[in-house]
């Protein structure tokens, strides 16, 4: 069998103006950090020009004439330039340090934020590990972009205008020259920036790559080896870091070449000045200390200058990272709260309505429900059956508003779930899903994860009522046991009494059981269900299940069946048993 493919799509390229569009709002409040490195950096550039100044100075004056009583005054103004030069210079690298990792704290939390607010489904349909790239490295790069990169834009601009300028002072001609090869500096930093974006955009992707083969490999361990499919998970991480690797390797290329390059067009610069200036110097017209104060300021120029075109290289890595990022952020949420959405008024009674519901999934063109409708009434139960794919899980997403019909309208209480905040209708829903879903930590933690206010008595109740505190004498901290990554400490009985206890602390009105029995043998079952009837007590409940051995003799049963258009409208048939089937 072919192994699966680990290549994501390219991210779509962005502008580096829409770049800062985007982003320039997250550096409010860090922008005095970065002005001050850049303030601290210039002031860093400025003492070495002085410095330079200096040794043309005692060139020119002691070395020239071999008088030492000359020597000490500028010798002790270049030691104390060279100290006040050390301190900017940390002054400089820490500030900036702390407005870049403000500005990462603030960008990761608003990525992460936006997440969290795109239906859950967003997250399943992608490579969490491709995400997890973009939250981590991406967003590293965008900083670069957009903090200590434009800081060192700034300030690396502002070192070659006072070096150009120093050396135009001592010698404009001579300048003149050596400015002449600034635009081969520039047409090569282009045409390699160019080259160097679309490596980077594949670095990252191929980063994001290796994180997914990763993620995937390390989370259904237990399904790689029970398929003996080890090699093959290897032959992925393998594939995927040999994409990493050319990307990489193409960038130390670039890299690599722009470097010599750059030097042979610096050392061409030089050789003119020497050249040029021992001439002048033969004709009385420039000192020794004057040439040698201008190959210096030359030689902290060219840097300065091949740091500019680096910047640029920079500057594309970024912008790589950052088209990642916005692609992310570009996603809408399916459902936000309607302008003059208003709470559920108190506690749901629990009455639930789906009125002429047609639903489609983004992207898809065939829809999953088409004019369905049927009531439940507070506190009835209801057992929603039907074959895989018909649509059961999608009606408890509508509920919970993880989307909007298309068509129709799913009601709470009789009011549209559009007209109330998706926030107070999912305080009265509680689901338990199909795969139990719990987070590592320790089971009290996880009992109250829907109500954290809640007291340790309160836990203890619920636990006792779910059946939980039986198993919980039995672990060696009790309470504070850690249930392990997505609980997988525990057996699956035991998550799902957890579960249940979480569901009866938050105490919601409505209910909803996405096959909660689903991996359960008969004897777990048997034990999970006297706790799920005390859940369920009292409360709405729609509960999804294949298997109608799990319904309650008292639950009015609703037979789902595939969408298949055209379709005649919705209507109740009664069973011989007293069950209802939803026909068309
Ligand atoms: N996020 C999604 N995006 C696109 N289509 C989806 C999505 N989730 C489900 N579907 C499609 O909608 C249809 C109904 O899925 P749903 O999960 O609601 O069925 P189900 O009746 O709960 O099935 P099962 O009993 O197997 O869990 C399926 O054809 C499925 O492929």
């Amino acid at each position: 069998m072919a192994d699966r493919s680990e290549r994501g799509p390219l991210a779509p390229t962005v502008t580096l103006r829409r770049t800062f569009r985007e982003f320039w709002p997250d550096t409010r409040g860090m922008r005095r950090f970065f002005a001050a490195g850049v303030v601290f950096a210039v002031l860093a550039a400025l003492c070495e020009v002085i410095a330079i100044r200096l040794f043309g100075h005692i060139t020119d004056e002691v070395l020239t004439t071999r008088d030492m009583s000359a020597f000490w005054t500028p010798a002790s103004a270049w030691l104390g330039l060279a100290a006040v030069a050390g301190v900017t210079s940390i002054a400089g690298t820490y500030a900036t340090a702390v407005g870049a990792e403000r500005f990462l704290l603030r960008l990761r939390d608003r990525v992460f934020a936006h997440l969290q607010k795109l239906s859950p489904d967003f997250a399943e349909n992608r490579r969490l590990g491709d995400l997890m790239a973009r939250l981590t490295d991406d967003i590293e790069a965008i900083e670069e972009l957009m903090g200590s990169g434009l800081v060192k834009l700034v300030t690396t601009a502002a070192s070659a205008v006072f070096f150009a300028g120093a050396a135009f002072f001592i010698r404009w001609d001579l300048a003149l020259i050596t400015l002449a090869l600034f635009p081969a500096f520039l047409i090569a930093s282009k045409v390699f920036a160019s080259r160097f974006r679309t490596a980077s955009a594949t670095e990252r992707a191929s980063n994001g790559d290796m994180n997914s083969v990763i993620e995937e490999g390390l989370a259904n361990q237990a399904l790689v080896h029970a398929y003996n499919r080890e090699a093959s998970e290897s032959r992925r991480l393998h594939r995927a870091g040999r994409g990493w690797l050319r990307a990489n390797l193409r960038q130390a290329w670039l890299a690599g070449v722009y470097g010599p390059l750059m030097q042979v067009l610096e050392t061409v610069g030089l050789i003119v000045v020497l050249g040029v200036g021992a001439w002048e110097i033969a004709t009385g017209r420039l000192t020794l200390g004057g040439l040698l104060a201008f190959a210096a300021y030359l030689a902290m120029l060219y840097p300065a200058v091949q740091s500019l075109g680096e910047i640029a290289l920079t500057v594309s890595e970024a912008a790589a990272g950052s088209d990642r990022v916005i692609e992310v952020l570009k996603v809408r949420p399916a459902v936000t709260d309607r302008e003059g959405a208003t709470p559920l008024p108190g506690r749901s009674r629990g009455a639930i309505a789906f009125d002429h519901v047609t639903f489609t999934y983004p992207g898809r063109k065939r829809p999953t429900l088409v004019d369905l409708s049927f009531t439940v009434e507070p506190g009835e139960l209801v057992a929603c059956t039907g074959p895989s794919g018909a649509g059961k899980s999608t009606l408890a997403k509508l509920l919970l508003r993880f989307y909007d019909p298309s068509g129709g309208r799913v009601l709470l209480d009789g009011i549209d779930l559009r007209d109330l905040t998706r926030a107070s209708v999912r305080d009265n829903i509680t689901i338990l899903h199909q795969e139990t879903l719990l987070f590592s930590g320790s089971v009290r933690d996880n009992i109250a994860y829907g109500r954290p206010d809640a007291s340790t008595e309160e836990v203890m109740a619920a636990a006792e009522l779910a059946g939980v505190h039986e198993f919980v004498k039995t672990l060696p901290h009790g309470y504070d046991s850690p249930v392990g990554q997505r609980g997988r400490l525990l057996s699956g009985g035991q998550r799902q009494r957890v579960a249940i206890a979480r569901a009866i602390l938050r105490d919601a009105p409505v209910l909803v059981l996405d096959e909660p029995m689903t991996g359960l043998d008969e004897a777990t079952v048997a034990r999970v269900m006297e706790p799920l009837r005390r859940l369920m007590t009292g409360r709405t409940t729609i509960m999804i299940t294949h298997d109608l051995r799990h319904v309650p003799r008292d639950a009015r049963v609703i037979n789902l069946e595939p969408a298949a258009p055209p379709r005649a409208p919705v209507r109740f048939r009664r069973w011989a048993s007293g069950a209802e089937f939803l026909t068309r």
